[in-house]
């Protein structure tokens, strides 16, 4: 596109077919239009990481969300594309930018059940398809039964509603885009069970030639959540070459002080590695990197299991 759509002020936004991911993109689609006045259009994008049967593990991670989007990018069939951030790679793509993160949702992991995890009964099923849950759920309590689930939240929440299972844990920030907030018995604090990098933030993405366009989206970016979300994701960089363990990571930025606090976990639970630190915010990135290797050194490395994503 872009000098020809911005002359014309409407904009693609290719977005996967999901009902949250749908909504999150309208949701981006509409804050810009209210800021700048663009007219935005949806073009939906089937991923294969919807369609496929298999375990999303087996496919080598969540980029199977991303690489349809991006590769509409890339052919000029959209303009701009809205990703989960948590779903991202941390490897860049050199033929994209991330123009804007706009201001993060709730961060935490829910869990949706009958009750909060203390009073669910000894052996009740609980069902979570990530590591990083599993591992700090057994933290918690190590006398529930961990079932991988798969499938969009609907289906997981369904396994509740028919009896299969006791509880799914959820992010808060999905939950909330597609309307099912009410379901929640228990939000996680960040303390007691670390989010991944990045969970509840969005990263609007567009070619990276594409001048004009990246300085109109940058409209919607929140310096604030870029900064934390920077710091989390230079930690998980930093972790995914010395450690095949679960890890969890929260940075906040009030403003003056980034905050980041991370945990790499063994998949049973029986050992953990947690550090904290604090700094300065346009050091997101040493902040992240700095904390893994200190991690590492602590042995995070050694914290075998499956991958986190
Ligand atoms: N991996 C799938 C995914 N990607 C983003 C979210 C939730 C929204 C977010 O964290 O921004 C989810 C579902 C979940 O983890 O419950």
């Amino acid at each position: 596109m872009s000098g020809e759509a911005l002359k014309l002020g409407v904009l693609r936004l290719g977005t996967r077919r999901s009902l949250m991911a749908t909504t999150q993109s309208g949701q981006v689609a509409d804050r810009l239009t209210a800021l700048t006045g663009h007219t935005v259009e949806l073009v939906g994008v089937t991923t294969f990481g919807d369609v496929t049967k298999t375990q999303l593990a087996q496919l080598g991670g969540t980029g199977v969300f991303v690489s349809a989007l991006r590769d509409k990018l890339i052919a000029g069939d959209i303009d701009f594309a809205v990703h989960s951030l948590k779903d991202l790679p941390t490897k860049p793509d050199p033929r994209v930018v991330i123009a804007a993160i706009p201001p993060r949702d709730d961060p935490r992991d829910a869990l949706v059940g009958p009750a909060a995890l203390a009073d669910l009964p000894p052996g009740a099923r609980v069902g979570t398809g990530s590591p990083r849950r599993v591992a700090q759920l057994r933290l918690l309590r190590p006398d529930l039964d961990y079932v991988p689930i798969r499938g969009n939240a609907d289906t997981r929440i369904g396994k509740v509603t028919s009896g299969e299972l006791s509880a799914v844990v959820l992010a808060a920030a999905g939950l909330g885009r597609i309307g099912r907030q009410a379901e929640i018995s228990q939000l996680f604090d960040v303390d007691e069970m670390l989010p991944a990098p990045g969970q509840g933030a969005l990263a609007v993405e567009c070619r990276a030639d594409d001048a004009a366009l990246v300085e109109l989206l940058a409209v919607l970016d929140d310096p604030r959540t870029r900064a934390a979300v920077t710091a989390e994701r230079a930690l998980l960089a930093t972790l995914e070459g010395g450690c095949h363990a679960p890890v969890g990571a929260y940075a906040a930025d009030d403003g003056h002080i980034l905050n980041l606090t991370a945990t790499v976990v063994a998949i049973d639970g029986a050992r953990s590695v947690r550090k904290s630190t604090a700094g300065d915010p346009s050091a997101a990135m040493e902040l992240g990197r700095d904390l893994a290797a200190a991690m590492i050194a602590e042995g995070a490395g050694t914290l075998m299991g499956e991958r986190t994503h």
